[in-house]
């Protein structure tokens, strides 16, 4: 008798049930949307037919906005939905600046007008330090006004690439979708990324469609020095499509170009000039795709804050962690007067550029590569210290907190790109003797969810 080889779980077992469709899809309601959510989405309850209430999430409105919905899917404790007929609108709108607005996943809340948006911006601020168990009231008077960078400021971003058989798209997800959309009027972006963003729909539409198909993504960074271009492909270039794009980065003024497939390191392919920019008049380069506050705006509203703080704490001694090519290191060092400053990275390719820039202008930094999730620094390491700043990724410094709230200096300074993580960490160094002075919260990604904070801690009690 012959045996086949079966896949037990293919066959045997549980049969599959046939998906009965949520009887909730496609019903529509006429809300009033309660309040802007945390993703920047109107928040309603709609009544339901068997007399219970469900929460929705609506795209593209205001509170107060009276709509007729229809729920479409499934979304975490609720439903997304769709308006259908606007019934009253109400009166904080802003017309757009975008013609994609509506479509474009890229910003969430261009409809609101300023002010709204301001206070909704600090409400998070508000939330993220209530979060790290503090009273609201005082919550309020440790909280500033938000620092925004204003329309047409960012000087980084990540566009995705389509080219099939309707063309080449070069832009933006639309709103919970896969489909890259072609945005040629973004008001958040710099003119520069935007020209370059037009260029290169024209470069891939002259490319044999093979080879253009391998590009996924292309990341553009201004610099002081001019464009700083990566591309994110799924194969490597041949030689013709190497040639064609170092023409392509003569006649754009690229500073550099280079080339990623998959996880492969990124290799240039035209390196016209070294992407710098300038902390402090200290010249630094970056590498490809290293990280840069997302606009001059909020990277000098930072670097104020930090040097208003300066000017209290009077700090001998600075660690900087998580320092990157040293966006805060140099002012750390050299604002006012000279201080002696150990700046932690992981990333080697950054470290070795901050150690260049720190050997070429005599500025008093030792640089130390380290993984601190792993090994944060801790006792004596942190009692050499009279000030420590900490700006780690969006997973926060969960690992750092701890050893701060036990060893830390009188003073620490928190950024934060995560409002989540920060209430967290803040818990962590609160438990452990800080106090929060002061709170600045800084917005980098206009019209987007997203939030940087800046905070001030001081030692009260030990740890
Ligand atoms: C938000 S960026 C801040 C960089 C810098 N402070 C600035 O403003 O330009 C976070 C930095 O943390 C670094 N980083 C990420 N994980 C790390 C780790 N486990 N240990 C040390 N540094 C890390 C990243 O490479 C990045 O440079």
């Amino acid at each position: 008798m012959k045996h086949h080889n079966r896949n037990p779980r293919a066959r045997g077992g549980r049969k599959r049930q046939p998906s009965r469709r949520d009887p909730l899809i496609g019903f529509e309601a006429d809300v009033t949307i309660e309040q802007i959510g945390a993703r920047g989405d109107g928040i309603a309850h709609v009544a339901t037919p068997d007399g219970k209430s469900v929460l929705i999430y609506v795209d593209c409105v205001l509170p107060g906005d009276q709509v007729r919905v229809a729920l479409r899917q499934k979304r975490g404790d609720g439903y997304g939905a769709e308006v259908v007929a606007e019934i009253a609108r109400s009166s904080g709108y802003n017309t757009p600046r975008c013609a994609h607005f509506k479509e474009c996943g890229g910003c969430a809340l261009q409809h609101m007008n300023d002010d709204d948006y301001r206070t909704w911006k600090r409400d998070k601020a508000l939330v993220a330090v209530q979060r790290a168990g503090i009273d609201p009231q005082d919550a309020k008077t440790l909280v500033g006004d938000v620092e925004i960078s204003p329309p047409a400021s960012r000087r980084r971003a990540g566009f995705s690439v389509h080219v099939g058989a309707t063309g080449v798209f070069v832009g933006f997800h639309g709103r919970f979708s896969h489909t890259v959309l072609n945005v040629p009027d973004c008001a958040v972006l710099r003119p520069e990324l935007m020209a370059f963003r037009e260029a290169f729909v024209m470069f891939l539409e002259a490319c044999p469609p093979e080879h253009a198909r391998d590009i996924k993504e292309v990341f553009v960074t201004l610099t002081d020095s001019g464009l700083d271009v990566l591309i994110q492909a799924s194969n490597d270039p041949d030689l013709d499509m190497r040639q064609d794009l170092a023409e392509f980065a003569e006649a754009q003024n690229i500073a550099r170009l280079s080339w990623k497939t998959g996880d492969r390191p990124d290799e240039p392919v035209a390196a016209r000039h070294l992407p710098v920019v300038r902390f402090e008049g200290v010249e630094v380069a970056i590498a490809p795709g290293g990280f840069l506050q997302a606009t001059q705006d909020g990277e000098q509203a930072l670097v104020a804050a930090i040097k208003s703080a300066l000017a209290d704490i009077a700090p001998k001694n600075v660690a900087d962690l998580f320092c990157g090519v040293g966006s805060f290191t140099f002012s750390l060092a050299l604002s006012g007067k000279r201080r002696s400053v150990t700046a932690v990275e992981s990333d080697p390719r950054a470290v070795e550029l901050l150690q260049y820039a720190v050997g070429q202008s005599g500025s008093p930094v030792k640089v130390v590569k380290r993984d601190l999730f792993r090994q944060p620094l801790v006792g004596d390491e942190l009692s050499s210290f009279d000030l420590v700043v900490f700006d780690p990724p969006r997973a926060g410094a969960l690992a750092q907190s701890e050893t701060l709230a036990v060893d830390g200096p009188e003073w620490i300074i928190a950024v934060s790109c995560n409002p989540a993580t920060f209430s967290r960490d803040m818990r962590v160094l609160r438990n452990g003797g800080y106090e929060i002075t002061k709170v600045v919260p800084v917005d980098q990604f206009l019209w987007s969810s997203h939030l940087e904070l800046f905070a001030i801690l001081r030692r009260v009690s030990a740890g």
